[in-house]
């Protein structure tokens, strides 16, 4: 796996991620959701450098100007319900890409700390021949994005694949590496040290979710 982590250069990005994680700033939902919205902006520029570009002369009022555009076709897929202010920022980026939509929550069967993902709900284009790219703010075990990924992948080959996360843990990237394809690109905003005794991460930011649309049943 290719891994990038774009924050080790002092940037706004170190910005938009304290006010995350910080216990009383993360409070206020709406700075919350604008916050991880604006972090997908800077991930999508950060990621845009290395897609595929075309050559075109564009037409202005006094010349022609050869130039580049974005010859790859971009797909965004989210996993809910998280994902969706991240994708909110790749797609003001790539403002012609298609979209698709998963569902992963942890479910616990016998009430205690062990859980199996399920996924249920996809709305999601083709990916044949397309650059994927994988939208989720928390990469904590890693299960969530391995599940999603190997029910997209059933029967589609992207061209490329990326995996676009704000804060990640060291397990959660081993259980990747493990279970995808070499040749992924995985976006990482921030390292964190590990995870607790529930699979959350440390120090990270809680539940992700559920600072951005409330806590649920
Ligand atoms: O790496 P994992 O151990 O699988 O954990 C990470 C998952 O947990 C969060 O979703 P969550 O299950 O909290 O659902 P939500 O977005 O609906 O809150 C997060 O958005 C990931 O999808
Ligand atoms: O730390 C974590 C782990 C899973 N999901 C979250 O939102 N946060
Ligand atoms: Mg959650």
């Amino acid at each position: 796996m290719h891994i990038h982590y774009i924050s080790e250069n002092n940037s706004i990005l170190n910005h938009f991620l304290s006010q995350i994680r910080d216990v009383t700033i993360q409070k206020d939902s709406m700075r919350f959701r604008k916050n991880i919205e604006r972090i997908g902006e800077v991930m999508a520029y950060e990621l845009s450098k290395i897609l595929t570009y075309k050559e075109i002369d564009v037409q202005t009022p006094l010349g022609i100007k050869k130039t580049t555009a974005l010859e790859d076709n971009v797909v965004l897929c989210s996993i809910l319900r998280a994902g969706l202010a991240l994708h909110t920022g790749f797609m003001n980026f790539f403002d012609d890409a298609e979209n698709g939509f998963v569902s992963a929550m942890r479910f616990h069967p016998n009430n205690d700390d062990f859980f199996e993902i399920k996924v249920e709900y996809q709305a999601a284009p083709s990916f044949e021949n397309k650059n994927l790219i994988l939208i989720d703010p928390m990469l904590a075990t890693g299960q969530s994005l391995v599940a999603v990924f190997q029910k997209l992948m059933a029967e589609e080959t992207p061209k490329e694949i990326h995996i676009a996360v704000v804060i990640a843990t060291p397990e959660g990237i081993e259980y990747l590496e493990k279970n995808l394809p070499n040749n992924c690109h995985l976006w990482v905003a921030a390292l964190d040290e590990g995870l607790n005794a529930k699979n959350y991460i440390v120090p990270g930011l809680g539940d992700a979710g559920d600072l951005a649309y409330g806590s649920k049943l």
